[in-house]
């Protein structure tokens, strides 16, 4: 039996009357509901209602939803119910910058679930460094109610509610992760086009993501307002990728989120262009006696409070509170002890049914417990499991130390915590003579480890220095065994490289680079310098602007990791823009790696050892046994600074030892006794160096300066 809602057993007329004598009563508080968004006020007059309500009315409420909860069971914890509505889930995917996070909130005013404020505040972008940069790193589901109008036969019109599920995703390369786990949970995508811009890489990356999940398309042309949108220029790249731009199905929508211009029409479409999932039409519920739940778990975090938090998408079933869950990947038990909604902040709603997306607060211990991919079920019930999501694969490794050393614990744990909010992180501990212990960490790009660093600091508090980032090299041995070396201690010695024919890799990106066309020669070079390969060169004919060129280069990942892009932005006055994709089939390219290693006096510094290509080892080995040299502070006796390749010295530098002036005093007189006292403090020296007397120490505060390359 369907169980009426309660703001069904509000507009009843058999409770109506008593409810009015219940809003008399309450009218100086309504009018502070007058000052809410129509969502807060409808929380609020449950809230307030439902009490006065409850005493005269709990007969009647307990008669109808006979085998539900009662209404005192759901005020005030839940005050939103959702049972009745049919629900869309759907994602906005696009480029960065094309104006996701935008639209998102031109579609949460529109439907009331924010206030208009005309202002451009993308509130989807919760995170500190997500406002700070004004990029989306974290995806972000979100709910509300749309009041879909329809034409009746006799000239009235009909409306209907809707529960829609929007998840706002990064644009991002480096988290194109977030994006493939969310479309895991949606039933179409809106895919965004910055229409001054048109179709760029990530466009056609979570263009194929989508597609792959046999997802529906809506294209939405946004940014119409600017006069450099070029609207025809898009159909036509719409259609290249294969997208029949005049089939109503995916005919494109013109807007601007900015302005709001069209943005109405997206909400319609997303309800007549996305097919209801079987078993929720008209939010029919399904009633398989409390069997067949299936909930995918595609994001989870750690919140402070509220312990492990997992987010899910409901594909069959409902989850209750009070549920007894089981993990499909574990097995092990769990109780649902919060379940709820974002709308657009965390609001118990005590249950989730098929098609709808929330969260839920279960007694995992572990953080570790919420699996990205897990399908949840109830206990005692055979269910087949949903697919999975494949692993993400690192593309950037770096090493993070606590700038003071006794902080490991510490920073591990909140690591460990960040990496939970952040699924796609590899951690594992290492150690380094140098700085102490560590962690290993794996990013999917360099700016993803920029932001990993930025939350550390900001939301842990944990100030980390980041060793030059790696990225991962691939070797294959004499027996076939290929492994991925993501460490320079775990580069093969030159001993191993001459006895074993092994096969090195690097990684090869495909780069886009944009620039106006005075810069050609100078982005050229830069990208040659860096082992480029070009590919292609096209000039763009813009009416009323400088001509743009596009560079494509192939080229390898370990080159744009370190000094590429401040390169970039300082030989082209910051006018030129690079993008990067892997190219299917062309991950990696065999190479002349060498390992280039660093010793003070004979002592290695394991902390500065790097892998690169032979062709840049010498200059390298020289700018950094310079560097070396310049934190090194002074002995009493000579300290050589010297940089290896495969055993040979490929840079050396000196630090020169105190001169102390052992004749001072002896003016005149014999100058036997001088160079008696010379002699007497050469050898002083040199047994201070054979007994170690004399190990050299850097200060803690100069190395982490020398080895931490973002600062
Ligand atoms: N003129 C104009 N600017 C827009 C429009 N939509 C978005 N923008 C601007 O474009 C910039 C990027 O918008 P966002 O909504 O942050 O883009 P995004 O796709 O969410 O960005 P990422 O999440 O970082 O990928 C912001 O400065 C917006 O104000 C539009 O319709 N017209």
């Amino acid at each position: 039996m369907v169980k009426p809602s309660v703001p069904s057993l509000i507009r009843s007329p058999t409770i109506r009357s008593q409810q009015q004598s219940a809003w008399s009563l309450l009218a100086p508080l309504r009018s502070t509901c007058c000052r809410l968004t129509p969502a807060q006020a409808q929380a609020a007059q449950y809230r307030l209602v439902l009490p006065c309500l409850s005493r005269s009315l709990s007969s009647t409420a307990n008669r109808a939803v006979s085998s539900g909860p009662t209404l005192a069971e759901l005020q005030p914890a839940n005050p939103l119910s959702f049972d009745s509505l049919e629900p869309r889930t759907f994602s906005i995917i696009a480029h960065v910058d094309h104006g996701k996070s935008t639209l998102a909130d031109r579609l949460l005013e529109l439907t009331g679930t924010i206030p208009k404020s005309g202002a451009n505040r993308q509130v989807l972008d919760r995170l500190k460094v997500e406002r700070e940069r004004g990029i989306t790193v974290k995806s972000q589901a979100v709910s509300m109610t749309y009041d879909y109008e329809t034409p009746n036969a006799d000239g009235s019109v009909g409306k209907k509610r809707y529960l829609l599920n929007l998840i706002d995703t990064p644009g991002h390369v480096d988290f194109a992760y977030e994006v493939s786990r969310s479309l895991a949970a949606c039933q179409s995508a809106l895919l965004v086009i910055d229409a001054s811009q048109g179709i760029q890489a990530q466009t056609i990356a979570n263009f194929r993501v989508a597609k792959a999940l046999g997802l529906p398309l809506l294209p939405i042309l946004n940014k119409v307002d600017l006069p450099a949108s070029d609207v025809d220029r898009c159909l036509v790249q719409l259609e290249e990728l294969g997208i029949d731009t005049a089939d109503p199905v995916h005919r494109p929508l013109m807007i601007s989120a900015k302005t709001g211009l069209g943005v109405e029409d997206v909400l319609k479409a997303i309800v007549e262009r996305t097919a209801a999932m079987p078993g929720t039409e008209d939010g029919k519920v399904e009633d398989r006696d409390g069997k067949g739940l299936r909930a995918l778990v595609f994001d989870s975090w750690y919140d402070s409070f509220k312990g492990v938090v997992a987010l899910v998408s409901i594909k069959d079933g409902a989850m209750k509170k009070g549920n007894s869950i089981v993990s499909a990947h574990s097995g092990k038990k769990y109780e649902v002890l919060d379940i709820g909604v974002n709308y657009p902040d965390a609001k118990s709603t005590g249950i989730l049914r098929k098609g709808q997306v929330g969260w839920v607060i279960c007694n995992m211990k572990d953080m570790r417990e919420a699996t990205i991919g897990d399908t949840m079920h109830l206990a005692n019930d055979k269910i087949e499991p949903l697919e999975g999501f494949r692993p993400s694969v690192p593309m950037v490794y770096a090493s993070a130390y606590p700038v003071e050393t006794t902080d490991f614990v510490k920073l591990e744990e909140a690591i460990n915590r960040l990496a939970l909010n952040d699924r796609s992180i590899t951690v594992q501990r290492e150690s380094s003579m140098a700085l102490g212990q560590g962690c290993r960490l794996g990013f999917l790009g360099t700016l993803h480890a920029e932001i990993f660093r930025s939350r550390l600091s900001e939301e842990y508090g944990q100030e980390i220095l980041v060793t030059a980032p790696t990225v991962p090299y691939r070797l294959t041995r004499p027996n076939g065994k290929v492994s991925i070396i993501s460490s320079p201690i775990d580069f093969p010695s030159d001993g191993d490289r001459a006895n074993k024919a092994l096969l090195l890799e690097e990684p090869v990106v495909h780069g886009r680079l944009t620039c106006p066309e005075e810069y050609t020669g100078e982005m050229m070079q830069l990208c040659s310098e860096h082992r480029g390969e070009e590919l292609d060169v096209n000039f763009s004919e813009m009416t009323g602007q400088k001509r743009q060129v596009e560079l494509k280069y192939r080229l390898p990942m370990a080159e744009i990791v370190t000094d590429f892009f401040p390169k970039l932005k300082s030989r082209s006055s910051g006018y030129a823009g690079f993008e990067y994709e892997i190219a299917e089939g062309e991950e990696y390219q065999s190479s002349d790696l060498v390992k280039l290693s660093f010793q003070l006096s004979g002592t290695p510094i394991d902390a500065l050892s790097m892998i690169l290509h032979r062709s840049k080892a010498t200059a390298e080995g020289r700018i950094w046994a310079k560097k070396l040299k310049d934190v090194v502070p002074r002995q009493y006796f000579e300290v050589a600074v010297q940089a290896f390749v495969g055993g040979k010295v490929v840079a050396r530098e000196t630090v020169s030892a105190y001169r102390k002036d052992v004749t001072a005093g002896m003016y005149g007189g014999d100058q036997r006794r001088k160079d008696k006292k010379l002699k007497n403090q050469k050898e002083g020296r040199k047994r201070m160096r054979e007994l170690n007397v004399g190990r050299v120490s850097i200060p803690s505060e100069s190395f982490i300066k020398l080895l931490d390359r973002s600062s």
